[in-house]
């Protein structure tokens, strides 16, 4: 089930390291959500928060409350990783699980919760195939190692093995920018597919994509190397490339930054 995500109030460390200072935001179930903004700009990072995963760097904190339908997911009873399953992640690398199948690539997280029954397994791993438009591709290869797959259709493999657990929402990382054009364009119409089940986050560095799959866009920015990043503003895609509020917005779709 598609769930909401409200930021309040946050900023990211790495160690001393004030990486990214007073983001408030929220994220709207059943739609995508693209951040876009210049490299340090800190889009990875809070990304990486709205799963937990920023904890497992050293030294890594947040401040604030990142609320999933309401509830902080950095609550003190919260479980990272009951929060990980309910907020899957896709990242810039397809990464399966190169000698493990096929079929086991899309299991692997529920074989990982403890499910045995190979019916079961069977009917998630076809589902989630064909969730993530790769079925008819691979249903004769199950059995051949993940790692045999097009870059494409890895990152494809990657997109189900995380709706296999079906998670609340997905967040990608840049997911095509390790990809062709074709294998680009199967991904996109993919999102648009997923955001009828899914909330959807997605980092990209290219502005053309950001436009063609988002519907609100959040545009990051920071003052100067070392400086914190922050959110200039989110609103409708639309808006963001058209008519912007900030003029700093302004500039960086126009080409005019920096
Ligand atoms: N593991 C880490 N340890 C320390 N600092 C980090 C770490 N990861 C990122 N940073 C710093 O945090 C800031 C934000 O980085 P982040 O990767 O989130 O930016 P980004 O906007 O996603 O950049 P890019 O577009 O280049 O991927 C940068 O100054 C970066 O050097």
């Amino acid at each position: 089930m598609a769930k909401r995500i409200d930021l309040k109030d946050v900023d990211i460390y790495y160690g001393a390291f004030h990486a990214v200072q007073n983001v408030n935001l929220t994220v709207i179930p059943r739609s995508v959500t693209a951040f876009i903004g210049p490299s340090g700009c800190g889009k990875s990072t809070v990304l990486r928060t709205l799963n937990r995963m920023h904890e497992e760097i050293a030294g890594a904190r947040v401040e604030g409350e990142i609320l999933l339908d309401g509830e902080n997911i950095y609550d003190r009873g919260t479980d990272a990783v009951a929060v990980r399953r309910t907020i899957g992640m896709v990242f810039q690398m397809p990464n399966p699980f190169p000698t493990m199948s096929v079929r086991d690539n899309v299991v692997a997280g529920l074989k990982l919760q403890g499910v045995r029954d190979k019916k079961k397994l069977d009917e998630v791993c076809e589902a989630s195939l064909r969730g993530a438009n790769l079925w008819k591709e691979v249903k004769d290869r199950l059995d051949k190692p993940g790692g045999g797959l097009s870059g494409g259709q890895q990152q494809r493999l990657c997109i189900a093995r995380a709706i296999a657990v079906q998670p609340d929402v997905l967040l990608m990382d840049e997911p095509c920018s390790a990809l062709d054009p074709i294998s680009t364009l199967a991904i996109e119409d993919l999102i648009a597919d997923l955001k009828k089940e899914y909330t959807i986050v997605i980092v990209t560095h290219n502005m053309q994509q950001a436009a063609r799959v988002s519907d609100q866009t959040g545009f990051f920015n920071l003052e100067a190397t070392g400086k914190p990043g922050h959110l200039v503003e989110i609103d409708d895609t639309e808006k963001i490339f058209s008519n912007p509020t900030q003029q700093a917005t302004e500039d960086y779709i126009s080409g005019r930054f920096g």
